[in-house]
């Protein structure tokens, strides 16, 4: 039965549906870290998070059982996505739950930091009317730059627009006409805005290209007493800026929901006039929580049960229906992973596979993940899976290249697979005859239609007569009985490939009695499952 272990505050929806989801168990860990962390991380199927835990390489070493981590919100920072992958580990997130609550905590830090509202509280508690000291300004009609126009960025650009605010936005993956349906003015880049604001929001993932984005050069280039929000990631404003743009009177306000360093409980900026902070509140609602951890749980359990995955951000999307339609070719690709490793054992450098007729316009990455897994399970066994097949493969400078090729070809569909290494390369075809049975209809341009599965002997030889003969004799003296036998030639008396299927191991004797044929140029026995056996990552 699948075990889920919840490692941050999750909302009574979220656990009460871990609890009713029936096959799974769970538990709740709070507040790990360190070798805690790691010795949980070992012990559970799934693991479901919030920002507080952070997932670092170290606490996934070694891990050979967690299946999926999900992250009960947006941001996957706080998990070493990595380290993750290489592990076999998906992590998914829930990016649409807490869209709408952190757009409005943006809203209200950008309110409270206009009209003074926290000193002023602070100041009634301590004792003072002090209505002259907290003149504040009026939104409407002022100008709001927003960074990053994703599903934060344009909820609040709509809340925005319903305070008469004037739009300006900059994302490099949105396009003018779409930005200009919803009022924003798109511009090329941030310089382009910045001395036009009176506001500037961030809506980015923190990325190399976000991080310090809003430092000494923008907030010079900023309009004198421009105020400044961040709900997204810490680390998109350089704080040290902010702190020089308030003492010298540059900037008007500062607001800030993030940190680059959470907890954060001293910071330069806390208790500096026009700034307004909160502990990471965005997306702390009753409905946000809920949401995020309901999706969570969906997503986790859905995933362990299933095998679908949605919301990954490591890994492809797979839905049931995809992977129920594409897992006989996920077999098919895996066994001829298999049969290349073993045609080419002292390595491969590079693999171009081709899906040919009906696979071509499907979801064909996860074919080339079980490629992958086959040609390095034989090295690495369970480690391998479909998770982390390519990220492996790449590791070890394996280039893998995918194409489509519409054109139907002898079958309904198949996959090609070229591979080189060590100056040699073959070249395969593989296909599925009915829902199950994987079949090799080529190999290095001869045709012929051998088991995909089971010991293969594989030889090439001259085509003349009694060479079936002498392999029947050579391994029936050892004790091997042939189960399937396939030919390809070029013509009548040219070059030939024989795939054999076999009953139980070739002994070393007997492959060399076969080798020793001299019309036999070549003949290598590879390990593929049995028929019927599917890889432990695809049951
Ligand atoms: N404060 C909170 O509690 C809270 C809650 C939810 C999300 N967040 C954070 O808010 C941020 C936005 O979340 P979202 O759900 O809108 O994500 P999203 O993926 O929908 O949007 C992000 C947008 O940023 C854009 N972008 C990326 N790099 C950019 C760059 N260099 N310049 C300009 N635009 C760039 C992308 O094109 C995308 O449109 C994330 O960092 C997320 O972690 C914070
Ligand atoms: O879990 C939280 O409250 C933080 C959420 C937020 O930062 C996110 O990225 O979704």
């Amino acid at each position: 039965m699948p075990s889920v272990l919840v490692l941050d505050p999750l909302s009574d929806e979220g656990l009460a549906l871990l609890e009713a989801a029936e096959g799974v168990t769970y538990e709740v860990r709070t507040g790990l870290s360190g070798d805690a962390l790691k010795k949980s991380l070992n012990e559970f199927d799934g693991a479901i998070c919030r920002s507080g835990v952070k997932i670092t390489p170290e606490s996934l070493e070694g891990n050979t059982r967690l299946k999926a981590i999900v992250r009960a919100g947006v941001g996957t920072d706080n998990i070493d996505k990595k380290a993750a992958t290489r592990a076999g580990i998906v992590v998914m997130n829930t990016p649409a739950g807490n869209t709408v609550s952190t757009a409005e905590q943006t809203i209200a830090l950008l309110l409270a930091m206009s009209r003074n509202v926290a000193p002023a509280y602070q100041s009634l508690i301590e004792g003072r009317w002090d209505r002259k000291k907290f003149m504040g300004t009026q939104v409407s009609g002022k100008t709001l730059g927003i960074v990053g126009l994703g599903r934060i960025g344009m909820a609040v650009a709509t809340r925005a627009k319903a305070l008469e605010m004037n739009l300006i936005g900059y994302d490099p993956f949105m396009s003018a006409e779409h930005a200009d349906k919803f009022g924003i003015e798109l511009v090329e880049n941030v310089a382009d805005m910045l001395p036009r604001l009176d506001y500037l929001t961030v809506h980015t993932p923190l990325t190399d290209e976000t991080r310090g984005l809003i430092g000494p050069e923008q907030v010079a280039a900023l309009k004198p007493g421009a105020r400044l929000v961040n709900c997204a990631r810490g680390g998109i404003y350089d704080e040290a800026a902010l702190v020089e743009g308030l003492k010298s009177g540059k900037l008007g306000g500062v607001a800030l929901d993030v940190f680059p360093e959470e907890p954060c409980t001293e910071n330069p900026l806390f208790g500096m006039d026009g700034v307004v902070c909160t502990p990471h509140l965005g997306a702390s609602t009753e409905e946000a929580q809920n949401q995020v951890a309901v999706e969570a749980v969906e997503l986790l359990t859905a995933y362990l049960m299933t095998g679908a995955i949605r919301c990954a951000v490591n890994v492809a999307a797979l839905d049931p229906k995809t992977l129920a339609a594409l897992k006989g070719y996920i077999d098919v690709a895996h066994r001829l992973g298999r049969l290349c490793e073993g045609l080419l054992p002292s390595g491969i450098e590079s693999c171009r596979l081709t899906y040919r007729g009906e696979l071509a316009d499907k979801e064909t990455k996860i074919l080339a993940s079980a490629f992958a897994a086959g040609l390095l399970e034989r090295a690495m066994g369970e480690e391998v899976n479909l998770i982390n097949a390519e990220s492996l493969l790449t590791e070890r400078g394996i280039q893998l290249v995918t194409e489509s090729c519409s054109t139907q070809g002898a079958f309904r569909a198949s996959m090609s697979v070229e591979v080189a290494g060590g100056g040699k390369s073959h070249t395969l075809i593989g296909t599925l005859l009915g829902q199950d049975m994987p079949r090799l209809v080529s190999i290095d341009g001869y045709r012929l239609e051998a088991f995909l599965d089971g010991t293969m002997l594989v030889f090439t030889h001259k085509d003349v007569p009694g060479i079936i003969g002498a392999i029947g004799i050579a391994l029936g003296e050892g004790g091997v009985n042939i189960a399937q036998m396939a030919v390809g030639r070029d013509k009548p008396g040219g070059d030939a490939i024989g795939v054999l299927n076999v009953d139980g191991d070739i002994s070393d004797s007997a492959l060399s009695a076969v080798r020793a044929h001299k019309a036999i140029s070549s003949a290598t026995v590879v390990q593929l499952p049995a028929a019927g056996t599917l890889p432990h990552w695809l049951g």
